[in-house]
Parts: structure tokens; C-alpha cells; sequence
């Protein structure tokens, strides 16, 4: 278990992020969320004891994570800008994490290295971006981590490498009971892999809930009244991100349809249909974004 306990980490006289609380289980797929600039890395270099916090505290399994040699070994980080060893080999690369990580599997390496269909010999500097992202992964999954995590590790990869990618890690978690948090600002990308969320706004902590739990606190409502004050209707009611839809409207809703057709009963709706949010529509609904005349600006 990931325990994230009022942490707080600032830049010289920048604060980055404040008062950040939250715990990830073991077993979870844990997409950590945010726009450019949240506080992601950060965090994320934080759980990995890379950073220390300035406030509160982070444990895993119950241990402070800077502090702790013996925790680090198993967990693994794969950054954003991978580390590899200046002329650096996969294979020369393999030997060097083999001698830090106790749980190394070679055999893990190589399968990857195959399915991967990479040079192990070849320098990894004359790879592409995606195949150095590719060989950033073989090395962190063959490092065997009880804790994984990973910073926009989808970056760079094509549409075929990505669906690889998420097998392996359902196949990894599934198998290792590993708990593997993953940063991205594309909530797409993490729909159907993540069962828990948190996401990052303003250097806080906006919620972070299991998907489950995400999809029950809010619904997308479609309905159309007999009449034309739909609009004032929805408002009155504290209806979120109204918009028109043909003769009706679409808006989000923290409740469920039976007591929202109770509130709108005097409208008499002609009709009402709820439809499950994608975690994009979640995000961009807790999210609230400032609006700009974009066309001003030029
Ligand atoms: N080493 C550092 N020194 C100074 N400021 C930093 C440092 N690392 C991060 N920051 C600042 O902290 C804030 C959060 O950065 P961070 O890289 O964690 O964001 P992020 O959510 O990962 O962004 P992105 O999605 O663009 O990668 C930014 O304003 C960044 O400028």
C-alpha cells in the first residue's frame, strides 16, 4: 500500500504541490491525472524517493520511502526522460540494473527484448524516441517491482505498442499483485487500464477515488421538456455543463436519475436518459477550465 499523507514540495519560494493525501492498494492500476504543469512528475518522484517531501509523509507498506534503501530496490520509476548509461547497451544496460535490483529477471529481459523485437547490443542512443521508451520499459518490468511507476510512459509508443503495453501490465499486476501508478494527461489512453484515479488541480489533490466509485458520483443526463426554459430548469437544479442537443440537452448530474426525476417532475420532462461518463468527461467536468476569447488573441 502507497500512503501519500499530507504531502507538500516547493521549488525555492515555488510551491509545486500542498497537502497531497491519499493511499493507493496494492493491486490497483492507479492513473495519476493532471494538466501540464500539475505537480504529476513530482509526485510521482516523490513516492519513488527521489524527492523528499517538505510536509507530511509517504510510506509504503507502512515505511517512510526516502529514507529507505531496501524499499527502493523494489519499486521502480520509469521517468519521462529514461536514464541509460552514456553508449549504453539494453544488454549493458541489463547488467547494471541486475546488480541493484535483487528481483532482476533475466528471463523477463530477454522475453521482452524479443517481443519487443529490439538490438540488445545496439547503443540505445541511435534508437528512436519510441524504441528508447520501449527499452526503458524492458528494463523496469525485468527489474521485477513490487511498486511501479510510470511517467507518461505511453509517450512516443505506437497504437500497437501501446495496447502492448497495457497487456503487459495487466499481465504483470495480475500475476505480481503489483501496484502500478501511471501519469498521463490523456485520459483516453488510461480508460479501461486504471480502476482507481487521482487527479491533480492547482497543486492539490482534486479527488482520487476508484473508477467504480467515480462513475457512481456522476451521470450524463440527455432530456428534452415540453416547454422552452429547459436551460433555467437544468440551472435550478445545479445540472453542470449544460449544452443543446438537438430539441433536448446534455448535462452532468452528482446524482441519480430517480431523484433527479423527482426534482424535474413539475417540468415534466418529455423524456430522460442517463448514459455512463468517460473518464475524459469526468475530468474535464471536475476540471472547469478558464475560458479565453482565443480569437482575440490574434
Ligand atoms: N526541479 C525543479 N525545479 C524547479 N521547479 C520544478 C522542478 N521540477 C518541477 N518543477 C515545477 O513544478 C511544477 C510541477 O512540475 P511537474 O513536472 O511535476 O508537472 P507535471 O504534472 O509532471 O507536468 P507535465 O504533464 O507537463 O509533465 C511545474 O511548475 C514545474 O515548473
Amino acid at each position: 500500500m502507497i500512503s501519500i499523507e499530507g504531502v507538500g514540495k516547493t521549488f525555492g519560494r515555488f510551491t509545486a504541490l500542498e497537502d497531497i493525501t491519499f493511499e493507493i492498494a496494492d493491486g490497483r492500476i492507479c492513473g495519476l491525472v493532471g494538466y501540464n504543469g500539475a505537480g504529476k512528475t513530482t509526485l510521482l518522484k516523490m513516492i519513488a524517493g527521489i524527492y523528499r517531501p517538505e510536509s507530511g509523509r509517504i510510506t509504503i507498506d507502512g515505511i517512510p520511502v526516502y529514507e529507505n534503501e531496501g524499499i527502493k530496490r523494489r519499486l521502480f520509476m520509469a521517468q519521462d526522460d529514461p536514464f541509460f548509461l552514456p553508449q549504453g547497451s539494453l544488454r549493458s544496460m541489463a547488467l547494471f540494473f541486475s546488480g541493484f535490483y535483487p528481483n532482476w529477471s533475466q528471463k523477463t529481459f530477454k522475453d521482452l527484448v524479443d517481443f519487443f523485437e529490439l538490438d540488445p547490443d545496439a547503443r540505445i542512443s541511435g534508437f528512436s524516441k519510441g524504441m528508447q521508451r520501449q527499452a526503458a520499459l524492458i528494463l523496469a518490468f525485468a527489474t521485477m517491482p513490487k511498486y511501479l511507476l510510470m511517467d507518461e510512459s505511453f509517450d512516443g509508443l505506437d497504437l500497437s505498442k501501446r495496447n502492448q503495453l497495457k497487456s503487459i501490465m495487466f499481465e504483470y499486476m495480475k500475476k505480481h499483485g503489483t501496484n502500478i501508478v501511471i501519469s498521463s494527461h490523456n485520459l483516453r489512453e488510461l480508460e479501461g487500464l486504471c480502476d482507481f484515479i487521482a487527479i491533480i488541480r492547482d497543486k492539490r489533490l482534486s479527488f482520487a477515488e476508484t473508477v467504480d466509485e467515480m462513475r457512481k458520483r456522476r451521470t450524463k443526463y440527455r432530456i428534452a421538456f415540453p416547454r422552452n426554459d429547459g436551460a433555467e430548469r437544468l440551472e435550478a437544479i445545479a445540472a453542470r455543463n449544460i449544452t443543446r442537443d438537438g430539441d433536448g440537452f446534455i448535462f452532468t448530474w452528482d446524482g441519480g436519475e430517480g431523484e433527479l426525476r423527482k426534482m424535474l417532475e413539475s417540468s415534466s420532462p418529455l423524456w430522460i436518459a442517463s448514459e455512463p461518463m468517460t473518464l475524459e468527461e469526468i475530468f474535464l467536468d471536475e476540471m472547469e477550465d478558464k475560458e479565453y476569447d482565443i480569437a482575440t488573441f490574434f
